[in-house]
């Protein structure tokens, strides 16, 4: 079997004197798509920012590649790509210059390959308007673009899906099914009705404070 990318060890997350979860223990191994699941303000935004370094409010232990991430956060950054649940995406810059930026200096492509991009998430003939004369749905799609041209081995996708009409949501599926295939690790995030081969669930909303 092979090693896991990330390791969660018993994490817990209060906010407010609320438990969001405790105890939570996971791999996420290569080749696997993990969908966090659970009711409005379970923690699944929480949780996927804890597990992408963005945010410190936890106890418990994660594991990059079987060793404390602490003290391999620049790899571990490296080789991880977090899109949050808003597009990220600057309105007065263009969607060339949009992706440009969410590459964020790891790897210069040429202007040719993020061009296809954009037109592989049906952005054809949008890539130099400027983001703020697009939809709600194409800004999206610049972000996603990102995805087509992403070599990280852990994808961390924070409800991807909002806004994206039905044939992107279906090649948006089509390209999690494809990575996941050929070795990546995704964790998800929607409300969705996602139901992808072999897609394991996380189920949030079992902490203090929790009716249902
Ligand atoms: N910065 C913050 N400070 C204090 N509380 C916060 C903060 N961010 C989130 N919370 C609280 O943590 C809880 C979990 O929020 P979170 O966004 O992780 O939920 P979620 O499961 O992603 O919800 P949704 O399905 O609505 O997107 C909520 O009760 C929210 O109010």
């Amino acid at each position: 079997m092979s090693e896991p990318l990330l390791q969660a060890v018993n994490l817990e997350c209060e906010r407010d004197d609320r438990v969001l979860f405790r105890d939570l223990s996971f791999s996420i191994l290569p080749g696997t798509l993990i969908r966090v699941e659970g009711p409005n303000g379970s923690g699944k935004t929480t949780l996927l920012r804890i597990l992408a370094g963005l945010n410190d409010s936890y106890s418990g232990d994660l594991l990059w590649r079987g060793k404390n991430r602490h003290g391999y956060r620049e790899e571990f950054l490296r080789n991880m790509l977090y899109l949050g649940h808003r597009p990220g995406i600057k309105p007065l810059l263009t969607p060339m210059e949009n992706l440009r930026a969410l590459m964020d200096g790891r790897r210069s492509l040429p202007d040719r390959i993020l061009w296809q991009a954009l037109e592989g998430t049906g952005l054809g003939g949008f890539q130099t308007v400027p983001c703020r004369n697009l939809s709600a749905g194409q800004q999206r799609r610049v972000a996603l673009a990102r995805l087509l041209i992403a070599d990280e081995p852990l994808w961390i996708l924070d409800e991807v899906f909002t806004a994206i009409d039905i044939q992107g949501v279906g090649a948006l599926e089509r390209l999690l099914v494809e990575r996941v295939e050929n070795g990546g690790a995704i964790v998800v995030t929607t409300h969705h009705d996602l139901q992808l081969p072999s897609m394991q669930r996380l189920t949030l909303g079992g902490g203090d404070g929790y009716d249902y």
